[in-house]
């Protein structure tokens, strides 16, 4: 689903009313009466009839002036409050200003201090809050006044509807801007916006309805979108011919585990074959196989040269001649960042052209030398910790900036990268972001992330694109994760129930 930043929002709508000739007033009447008819199913829904409307001095608040023509004309009780003076209000959003003026609907400055009491109590005596203080126009952080309204509004605990954008988000990036507006609904315009994905703005953002407002969708091409929502819509899987072999389905080779972690090797290899991967090979360290092959009743397993328990780098010419029969590699759960293992896995990195999936501790072996993924048919899939690690930033820095941060990775190293976390984002070698939009919480358990690996070598395998299997990968693990919610919430979700779920996630894509 096609997501635009606020410029690429601007570059659209000037496309729109300057190009192509639509009246930029009926954006704004559009704008508004889409977000009017989602206030009144709520107060329908509620049995509730009164709202208060908070406009800014742009065209988000334009958009408030006219939910109020359109609430007041249905016969609800509504009240609008202005951040700024009338006198500052310009263009489209004065027409709208001056017709609900003419229409008598009560309209008020909160420009000083002592009108805060005023709005505080029309706050409390309304059901449902407009929020049209700034939408993709914010620039900044937001200080005074309107800081405390936005203050009052989220104390209020009362039913919040925010136009566009939730006023005080960063509609690029979630970032909150000094504060702000915690919605239950936001209607945003014609496209979605980055910051409502990702956290914190998916939090302030509330649930997310795109309205259509009469700007062209081709229009978004146009601009050169870059940002994309996975939704189920873009990860339709192949239907398989009758005359194929497992050959036809790919062959993965897996390269994990060590003595104490077995589970991470099985998690890998054996969502690996539940994804749909022909034949998957797994590579341990020699004592470890009889351990794993117990219950990998799929999988062909190789126990190689090890060393305590731990693949030791003797092991590198038998994997890279399994390497040559394999379609699709992944590296790197359970592993162990021990001994041998650093120099193992970065010259199995260096002496490949193949697909590969570079996971814990193969991101941590490459540490200070990712030069060796340049340019290759590589997919990362650290979270904030490993990519921490990679980068030298910190995983604050790297959560407050997903996408930039993702973006000056790929720009650097020209590969796919999955940047795991509670909305996961991928960005591929083209420059393009794509924001995951299943999973949940109960997802945040260990070995998770292994089965995401197998998932991704398994794509891979079958033919997909780097950046496909990395799409698929990401979004169907967390697909299983959500059906696995609706039996074992929670609290009480594991690697193995992700797992499980795998065939019943990819049955939503056919
Ligand atoms: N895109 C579309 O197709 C359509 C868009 N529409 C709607 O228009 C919205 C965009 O409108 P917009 O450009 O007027 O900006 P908006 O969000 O109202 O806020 C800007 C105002 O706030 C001010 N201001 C900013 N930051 C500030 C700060 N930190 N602290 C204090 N003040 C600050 C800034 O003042 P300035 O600093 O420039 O004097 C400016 O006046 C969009 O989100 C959507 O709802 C629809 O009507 C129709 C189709
Ligand atoms: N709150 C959450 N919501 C959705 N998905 C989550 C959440 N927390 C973790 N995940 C997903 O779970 C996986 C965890 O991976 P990772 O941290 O590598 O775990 P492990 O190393 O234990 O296998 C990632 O795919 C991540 O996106
Ligand atoms: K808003």
């Amino acid at each position: 689903m096609i997501v635009l930043t606020s410029k690429q929002m601007r570059e659209v709508e000037k496309i729109a009313i300057e190009k192509i000739g639509i009246p930029s007033i009926g954006l704004m009447e559009n704008a508004g009466r889409e977000t009017a008819l989602e206030v009144k199913k709520i107060l329908e829904e509620g049995n509730l009839n009164s709202v208060i409307v908070i406009s800014g001095k742009g065209n988000n608040g334009g958009d408030g002036y006219v939910v109020a023509r359109n609430l007041y004309n249905w016969g609800i009780d509504v009240k609008v409050f202005l951040t700024t003076s009338l006198g500052a209000i310009s263009g489209d959003a004065k027409v709208n200003l001056d017709a609900i003026i003419n229409m008598g609907i009560y309209v008020a400055e909160i420009i000083q201090r002592e009108h805060l009491k005023f709005l505080e109590k029309t706050i409390k005596d309304s059901d449902v809050i407009v929020d049209a203080i700034y939408g993709i126009g914010l620039k900044g952080e937001i200080s005074g006044i309107t800081k405390e309204i936005i203050e009052m509004i989220n104390q209020a605990n009362k039913i919040v509807v925010s136009v566009d954008v939730p006023s005080g988000l960063n509609a690029d990036t979630g970032k909150v801007e000094g504060c702000a507006v915690r919605a239950t609904k936001t209607v945003t315009m014609q496209f979605l916006k980055p910051g409502l994905l990702v956290y914190p703005g998916a939090d302030y953002a509330g649930e997310v309805r795109v309205a259509e407002i009469g700007i062209p969708y081709r229009l978004a091409a146009e601009v050169g979108y870059n940002y994309n929502l996975v939704t189920s819509e873009d990860v339709k899987l192949p239907k398989r011919h009758g005359n194929t072999h497992k050959g036809d389905y790919g062959k993965a080779l897996i390269i994990a585990g060590s003595k104490n972690m077995t589970g991470a090797a099985y998690l890998c290899a054996k969502s690996a074959i539940k994804a749909g991967c022909g034949l998957v090979k797994l590579v341990v360290p020699q004592s470890v196989q009889s351990v794993i092959q117990g219950g990998l009743y799929e999988v062909i397993t190789y126990g190689l040269a090890e060393k305590n328990g731990i693949l030791s780098y003797d092991a590198l010419s038998s994997v890279l001649k399994l390497i040559e029969e394999s379609d699709a590699i992944a590296i790197g759960p359970g592993l162990t960042h021990d001994r041998d293992i650093p120099q193992l896995v970065y010259d199995i990195v260096k002496n490949t052209d193949k697909p590969v999936v570079l996971d814990a501790d193969a991101l941590n072996a490459l540490v200070g030398r990712l030069e060796v993924i340049q340019g290759k048919k590589i997919i990362l899939t650290p979270h904030y910790g490993e990519m921490s690690r990679l980068t030298g930033l910190t995983i604050d820095e790297i959560k407050n900036n997903l996408f930039e941060v993702a973006k000056t990775f790929i720009d650097r190293y020209k590969v796919t990268l999955v940047l795991k976390g509670a909305k996961t984002v991928i960005a591929t070698k083209e420059g393009s972001i794509y924001i995951n939009s299943t999973g949940n919480p109960g997802m945040a358990t260990a070995g998770s992330g292994d089965v995401l690996t197998g998932m991704i070598a398994a794509f891979l395998a079958q033919g997909f694109s780097e950046e496909k299997a990395a799409i698929y990968g990401v979004f169907y693990h967390g697909k299983a994760g959500d059906i696995a919610k609706e039996y074992v919430e929670e609290y009480g979700m594991t690697a193995m129930d992700i797992l499980e779920d795998i065939p019943e996630a990819l049955k939503c894509g056919l």
